[in-house]
């Protein structure tokens, strides 16, 4: 285990086979769909590719680039795009991928961007979610995890861009961003 991990809370051979069952649960329910699945980067850059290959329909994938996070444990509450959309979602199947959903800021401000391009339906799939730590009303309409309130990394998520390779999920150490 990495020296910097106080616990680890989903060995890599867990999150494989939840995202495999992630990825039947959307095959079965999207079938004769067109989808275009979209990443949020960077935190669902493993969790996005892992997932689309459980998915046993014809798809689309675009990529999108926000961060609110920065050099801390907390969101700064202002999210910004960083990269955009290549293709249109305007009458789209939406899908949106997450690694965590936290205060909920940073989808909620996804989802209002998409409706506002009048996608035809927008659905959420995160791997983890922190339902204590929310900020504004929202649910995924899959997800894989529930965690505890305790800043997590690895399998994509980070603390200032480190840790992201990491194949488990793990509590980092709070001396880490204490000091
Ligand atoms: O629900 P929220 O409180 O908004 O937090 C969740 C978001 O924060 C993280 O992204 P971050 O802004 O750190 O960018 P990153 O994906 O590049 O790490 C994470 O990947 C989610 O996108
Ligand atoms: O627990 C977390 N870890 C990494 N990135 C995050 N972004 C929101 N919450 C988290
Ligand atoms: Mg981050």
């Amino acid at each position: 285990m990495h020296k910097d991990i106080q616990e680890i809370l989903f060995t890599e051979e867990e999150i494989q086979l939840k995202v495999k069952e992630l990825g039947k649960q959307i095959t079965a329910d999207y079938a004769g769909r067109n989808l275009l699945v979209i990443c949020v980067l960077k935190g669902a850059f493993i969790f996005m590719a892992d997932l689309v290959k459980a998915m046993d329909i014809p798809l689309e994938i675009d990529f999108m680039a926000v961060s609110s996070y920065g050099v801390t444990t907390k969101s700064s509450g202002v999210v910004k795009i960083i990269k955009d959309l290549d293709i249109p979602v305007e009458g789209r199947d939406v899908m949106i991928v997450e690694d965590i959903i936290d205060s909920g800021l940073t989808l909620s401000y996804l989802i209002d961007v998409l409706e506002r391009r009048n996608a035809l339906s927008i659905a959420v799939v995160t791997l983890f979610d922190k339902p204590a730590r929310r900020t504004v009303d929202l649910e995924p309409d899959y997800k894989g995890y529930t965690l505890p309130d305790a800043f997590v990394v690895g399998y994509g998520l980070d603390y200032a861009e480190k840790y992201r390779n990491l194949p488990y999920i793990g509590i980092l150490k709070e001396k880490v961003y204490s000091n």
